[in-house]
């Protein structure tokens, strides 16, 4: 069996989902299960109205009719038969939003997060079974609740791989005899049965957690982009395609903040040799890229920008030397606060930390160490990352730049830019 996985730019209107119904019509030889986001961006949207709800704001009931008024807009577009019982039911989707934000908020953010973002997945998953139904894909709706087992990390949950396998491997497997399945990415199931979202762009990682569960032959993520580049194409002109990457190359460009595939993706995968397919979701018959097990060796510089970065200098309040006991309360403190650094450098007397801005963290890291140490820092910086660098790309891309921190290994040059 295999999996595709089509994310929200793929599904962002109506000629999107027919496309998607297009591209299913040339595999249905095959068992299949498809994992879909939100459309375009209704997470964004969700996200705001979330915030509005929590801030007791006057523009939630706005925020919703939009949403509202976007997926009734695609549906009206693709069903001409305006009773077809989509309309009803993505109505009542709207009506488990519309429950939540009747009453004022009592729990915490997080969770409240989870309940109302999660929508949009379930919304795009009804509206494209239903069309896939009227143009003769027969298809199941699968709640992907129901197979995604996660802890109570609202926002990041972590998945319990014991029972997600169980439920994975038992329910599905049948139903692909049968018929295609659709489910939601992005959403999982904790086990008090409250919904949890995996962290932005999952929806990779939910194809990669199915794909790991059900042994598929390979997974094929459908994308706006040729295949994996050698930089994001909305940043830089004249980017190049990687017909193929290696499993370690695809972790490395993702942890060093490469959009492209959600980070945690590939580790499944690679643990069960499952190839993974980039394609154009606009050119379904090109190659794309495959990621692997393989020695591949790169031959072009492959560069990722990290906007929004944080760059804090720590010193201890008496100048002393930074030693490995300063380090381990430092360390306690970013754990603490869930920082997740993406740069630091140790001199003598100071620690650097380049990491994502975050306000709220931050005012929770600096309240940590305040007490026994200094700080100053410098924010909206980049920080770029060149894999493979050559003297000439690091000419290109940093040199000449209002430089703050700079770091080489034998693969990988990072760079911490101010922007002009
Ligand atoms: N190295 C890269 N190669 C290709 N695309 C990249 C790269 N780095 C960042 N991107 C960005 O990733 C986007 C596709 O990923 P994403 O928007 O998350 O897809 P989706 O949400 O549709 O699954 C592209 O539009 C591109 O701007
Ligand atoms: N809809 C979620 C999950 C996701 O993966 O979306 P996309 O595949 O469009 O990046 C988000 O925007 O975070």
């Amino acid at each position: 069996m295999e999996v595709f996985k089509f994310g929200g730019a793929s599904v962002k209107d109506a000629d999107g989902i027919k496309n998607l119904g297009f591209i299913l019509q040339k595999n249905l030889d095959k068992q299949l299960l498809v994992v879909i986001s939100a459309m375009g961006k209704t997470t964004n949207a969700l996200e705001k109205l979330t915030k509005s709800y929590f801030d007791n704001k006057d523009d939630i009931f706005d925020i919703l009719e939009e949403i509202k008024a976007y997926h009734f807009g695609v549906i009206d577009q693709l069903f001409e038969d305006k009773n077809a019982k989509v309309f009803d039911e993505i109505n009542n989707t709207f009506v488990e939003i519309e429950w939540v934000i009747e009453d004022e908020p009592q729990d915490e953010f997080n969770f409240i997060y989870d309940q109302i973002v999660s929508v949009g997945e379930v919304l795009s998953t009804k509206i494209v079974s239903h069309y896939l139904n009227t143009i003769g894909i027969k298809n199941k709706w699968l709640d992907a609740r129901s197979y995604i087992q996660t802890d109570n990390t609202y926002r990041e949950a972590k998945i319990d791989w014991e029972k997600t396998e169980k439920l994975i491997a038992q329910g599905i497997p049948p139903i692909l005899k049968e018929q295609i399945a659709i489910t939601q990415g992005f959403i999982g199931n904790t086990s008090e049965n409250f919904t949890t979202t995996l962290g932005r762009e999952g929806s990779d990682y939910t194809a990669s957690i199915f794909a790991s569960c059900l042994n598929a032959s390979q997974v094929t993520v459908w994308k706006d982009v040729p295949g994996i580049l050698n930089a994001d194409p909305k940043l830089f002109n004249d980017t190049q395609k990687l017909a193929e990457l290696s499993y370690a190359e695809a972790i490395e460009m993702t942890y060093y903040g490469a959009t492209v595939i959600h980070p945690k993706t590939i580790k499944p995968l690679q643990n069960k040799g499952i190839p993974l397919f980039v394609k154009p979701f606009m050119q379904p018959e090109e190659a794309g890229t495959i990621i692997k097990e393989a020695d591949i060796a790169i031959q072009i510089p492959i560069l990722i920008v990290k906007q929004n970065q944080l760059l804090l200098s720590i010193s201890t309040k008496d100048f002393s030397f930074i030693t490995e006991h300063h380090l381990k309360d430092l360390f306690a403190a970013f754990s603490k606060v869930n920082i997740k650094i993406n740069m630091m450098q140790i001199s003598a007397l100071s620690f650097s930390a380049c990491f994502d801005e975050d306000e709220m963290k931050f005012k929770q890291l600096r309240s940590l160490i305040e007490a026994d140490f200094s700080y100053k820092y410098n924010n909206h910086l980049q920080l770029v990352t060149i894999r493979h660098a050559t003297e000439d790309s690091i000419k290109t891309y940093a040199q000449d730049k209002n430089l703050l921190l700079e770091q080489r290994s034998r693969t990988t040059a990072q760079f911490i830019l101010k922007n002009d």
